[in-house]
């Protein structure tokens, strides 16, 4: 594969995994955005100037998430592999369960998308597979390459192989319209926690009755997510991993108790530590005097995102 460009501009929202019983499954994607410039050098060198998030903490050269995800998105259509310069301008916060890592990853691929001559080659499906690969799981992925909300899986996710055992299986995904008065606060605190950490904690197994009622609340939330917001309570009722973490996000856990102790439908954002609630606009007034009372803001912050319609986006320049 030929390059059919030297400098390309990426923008990516930020998203939220889970939605409380969709574990590594369902996601939604959020208006916040990270925007990457990522131009062709002649000499081999990787170059990465950060600013915003991360400034000062992510590796500057070919270490840095998104030149990795330029390099692999390259390398799997065989398309040369140049030196880059990347200019990353973030506002995702890192390790608060919003997805950055995942941002990075779709970031990359998509513009190595945009830097290619056929750019169909790198189509949604192929970034979803590479960006699951380093990713480890494609909830986050899912939402920040299609918008909207996701489901995303991996067949045979178990055994790591399709039913003709001709290699891993790709993560795929489908895409929801939410319904026009999904509401999403998230709360977002001054801590961060690394998601490897968050799922070092997890369980290996599982109650059966516990994994029973997940599945009938997953399959409600996208009933809830899609048409019946009305359903968004019931529908967010977790068994599978927000406890668990508990211990290791012990604020997170009691805001989200606090917060479904109202009948407001609150969960953990992702692998935590921030919190996502999903409302409709009349019951965003209410989630605001239950913040008011229940979060200090001198180490939470609230913000109001619009759902984003669409993912990753690539343009040449
Ligand atoms: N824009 C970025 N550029 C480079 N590295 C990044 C970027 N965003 C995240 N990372 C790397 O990923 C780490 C955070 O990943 P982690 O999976 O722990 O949290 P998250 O992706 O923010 O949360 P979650 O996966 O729960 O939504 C950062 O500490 C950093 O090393
Ligand atoms: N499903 C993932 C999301 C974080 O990337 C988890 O909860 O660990």
């Amino acid at each position: 594969m030929q390059l059919g460009a030297d400098h390309v501009r990426v923008r990516v929202p930020a998203t939220s995994a889970n939605l409380g019983p969709g574990f590594d499954a369902l996601g939604l994607a959020l208006a916040i955005h990270d925007e990457v410039e990522v131009r062709l050098l002649a000499s081999a060198d990787v170059v990465v100037e950060v600013e915003g998030e991360g400034a000062g903490e992510v590796p500057t050269g070919a270490g840095h998430l998104v030149a990795r995800a330029v390099r692999v998105g390259l390398d799997a259509v065989g398309a040369p592999i140049t030196g880059l310069h990347l200019v990353c301008r973030n506002v995702i916060p890192h390790g608060r369960g919003l997805g950055s890592s995942a941002a990075a990853a779709v970031a990359g691929l998509v513009a190595a998308r945009g830097l290619i001559a056929d750019p169909s080659a790198l189509d949604e499906a192929t970034v979803l597979a590479l960006a699951t690969e380093l990713e480890g799981h494609p909830d986050n992925a899912a939402p920040a390459i299609l918008g909207g909300a996701t489901v995303a899986w991996t067949p045979d996710a178990r055994s790591g192989f399709s039913a003709d055992d001709d290699g891993p299986a790709p993560a795929r995904a489908v895409r929801l319209d939410v319904h026009p008065d999904l509401v999403a606060t998230v709360v977002i605190p001054t801590t961060r926690l690394a998601t490897s950490h968050a799922r070092g904690v997890l369980p290996t197994h599982v109650p059966h009755a516990d994994a029973a009622a997940n599945s009938g609340r997953a399959a409600l939330l996208v009933e809830a997510l899609t048409r019946r917001p009305d359903l968004l309570f019931d529908a967010t009722h977790d068994l599978l991993h927000q406890r668990y973490r508990a211990d290791v996000m012990p604020g997170t856990w009691r805001l989200v108790d606090a917060l479904r102790r109202q009948g407001l439908a609150a969960v953990v954002s992702g692998a935590g530590p921030s919190a996502l609630v999903l409302t409709t606009p009349s019951a965003a007034a209410d989630l605001d005097a239950v913040l008011e009372s229940e979060v200090d803001l001198r180490r939470w912050r609230v913000e109001r995102p619009s759902i984003a319609p669409t993912g990753a986006t690539v343009e040449r320049l």
